[in-house]
Formats: C-alpha cells, sequence, structure tokens
C-alpha cells in the first residue's frame, strides 16, 4: 500500500488525483502557463531513439509493477504541479524571477533533442522506500573523450535521488550531494542508478545511490544527499 505522502507527491506528478493509477501514455495537454498550452508527453515511455538493452530493462521493471510493488513513474518536460509561476512565490522568491524567461523553464535533463542527452525511466518501491533509475545516456553528455561529463552523472543522480526524496517527504530542495567517482562511464551507455531513502530527521531527508552496469559486475560511482522539506513559513534573504 502506498503511503500517504508518496500517493500524494505521485498524484501531484501526474496532475491528477491522489490514489490515479500511474500513467502509461500521454494524457492531453494541459495548461501550465496562463497563457500557453505545452505538451503534456510521457517521457518514460519507449522511443525509438531508447535501445534494445533499454528497452528490456522497461519491459523487466513493467513486468514488476503487475502486481503493485513497483510503480512507474511517469516523467515531463515541465513542473507539472502547479502553473510554474506559483513555485517562486511558493518559496518566497517571486521578485528575484524573471518572470518572461520563467515561461521558456523546461526540466533540464529534458531539453535534449531525442536520444542526445538523458533518457531515463525511473522505477518506485513503495514499500523499500527505493527508486531504480535506467539511464541511457546519449553522445551530447561526453565529458573526457569516450565517456560520460561527470557533471551529466551528477545530474542524473539529483534527479534520482531527488525523486525519492520527492514521493518520501514531498516538496524538497537538495541541500547537499556527495559523489564518488569510482570508474568513468562509457559514453552512450545504459547504467542503473539504485536509490535509497535511508532516513528521516523532522525536514530531512537523508538518500543514498549508487550506479551500476546493467550486469551490476561494474560499481561506477557512489553517492549520498540530503534533501531538506521547504519550511513554506519561512522567507529566504
Ligand atoms: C523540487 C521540485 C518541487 C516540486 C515537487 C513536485 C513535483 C516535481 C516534479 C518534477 C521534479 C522533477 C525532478 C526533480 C529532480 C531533482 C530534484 C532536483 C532538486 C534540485 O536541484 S534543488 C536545486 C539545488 N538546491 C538548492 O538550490 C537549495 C539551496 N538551499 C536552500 O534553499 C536551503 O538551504 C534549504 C531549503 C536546502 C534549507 O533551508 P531552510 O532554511 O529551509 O532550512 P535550514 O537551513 O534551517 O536547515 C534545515 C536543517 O537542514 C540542515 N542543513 C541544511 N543544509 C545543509 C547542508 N548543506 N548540509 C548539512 N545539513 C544541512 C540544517 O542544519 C538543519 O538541520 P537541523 O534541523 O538538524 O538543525
Amino acid at each position: 500500500m502506498l503511503g500517504r505522502c508518496a500517493a500524494r507527491a505521485l498524484g501531484a506528478l501526474r496532475g491528477l488525483r491522489e490514489g490515479a493509477p500511474p500513467a502509461r501514455s500521454p494524457g492531453p495537454s494541459r495548461r501550465l502557463l496562463s497563457s500557453e498550452k505545452v505538451s503534456d508527453e510521457n517521457h518514460s515511455l519507449p522511443k525509438p531513439c531508447w535501445s534494445k538493452d533499454m528497452r528490456l530493462l522497461f519491459d523487466q521493471f513493467m513486468k514488476k509493477c503487475e502486481d503493485g510493488s513497483w510503480i512507474h513513474l511517469p516523467s515531463y518536460e515541465y513542473i507539472a504541479t502547479q502553473r510554474s509561476q506559483d513555485f517562486p512565490t511558493f518559496i518566497h522568491a517571486s521578485e528575484l524571477i524573471n518572470k518572461e524567461k520563467l515561461s521558456q523553464g523546461r526540466l533540464f535533463t529534458k531539453s535534449f533533442e531525442d536520444g542526445l542527452g538523458f533518457e531515463y525511466v525511473m522505477f518506485y518501491n513503495d514499500a523499500e522506500k527505493r527508486i531504480v533509475c535506467v539511464f541511457q545516456g546519449g553522445p551530447h553528455l561526453q565529458g573526457m573523450p569516450g565517456f560520460f561529463h561527470g557533471g551529466a552523472i551528477a545530474t542524473m543522480i539529483d534527479a534520482t535521488v531527488g525523486m525519492n526524496a520527492i514521493v518520501s517527504g514531498g516538496i524538497v530542495m537538495t541541500a547537499n550531494l556527495n559523489i564518488d567517482f569510482k570508474r568513468p562511464i562509457p559514453l552512450c551507455s545504459i547504467v542503473l542508478i539504485n536509490s535509497q531513502l535511508d532516513k528521516i530527521e523532522g525536514r530531512k531527508l537523508f538518500v543514498s545511490c549508487n550506479v551500476q552496469s546493467v550486469d551490476k559486475k561494474i560499481l561506477y560511482t557512489e553517492a549520498t544527499s540530503l534533501f531538506v522539506k521547504l519550511d513554506l513559513e519561512k522567507k529566504f534573504d
């Protein structure tokens, strides 16, 4: 059974009512900005640019979803929980934001052409409070020739542990992220990012993760993170 917080966060991610089943196909357009309609395509569904191995892993995890122990998390280009103008107001920083630029805001991991940047799909296990992200990085994520850029790896780690914190705690921000890069990750390979909620202390959520090869023989990266639930009463200086 999904915890209340996870159900609410997942509902918010889908922009749907609490307890609704996870989205499996693109939904209708949704109005996010007051003057503009944007696509509501769920990017965590198979695409032509996904490799055979990525597709295979997707199918394996979808099978695990059948008994309800795992949930396929949708992912969108835009934060669909609310109109995007509302978020800065929400954290009391609206006067700092360029309103015109805000309307062009897009989730960083979704701003590449299909197959060139971040292709990923996440699965959540509520009983174990963990997320597995299947990540296929594209050629525009290169750092050292032939390998992924460390910042790209950090981004995907943040996205994965961040999602784990969001489904567990609601509206959070990354306060701290520590990464040990143990082996370089070959460009265009597929890896598994295994994240785990370790503990919650008040507003603090501690989430750890590792990045492994698909056959689990290579441990590429390990990370620990701290997320802090936003204090809605607090004004940022
Ligand atoms: C984020 C989306 C929200 C919407 C959710 C819904 C749907 C989302 C849909 C899609 C989302 C898609 C993807 C999401 C994926 C990834 C998420 C990426 C997230 C980010 O990319 S986010 C950007 C980078 N992030 C920042 O830009 C944060 C800047 N920062 C601050 O805004 C503040 O710093 C804040 C808010 C973190 C805390 O501020 P605060 O005032 O609320 O709390 P305070 O300082 O009092 O700390 C309370 C307790 O945490 C301890 N503590 C704090 N910081 C610590 C540290 N660094 N190390 C060790 N302990 C620390 C204190 O020591 C105290 O501990 P204690 O209570 O024990 O004393």
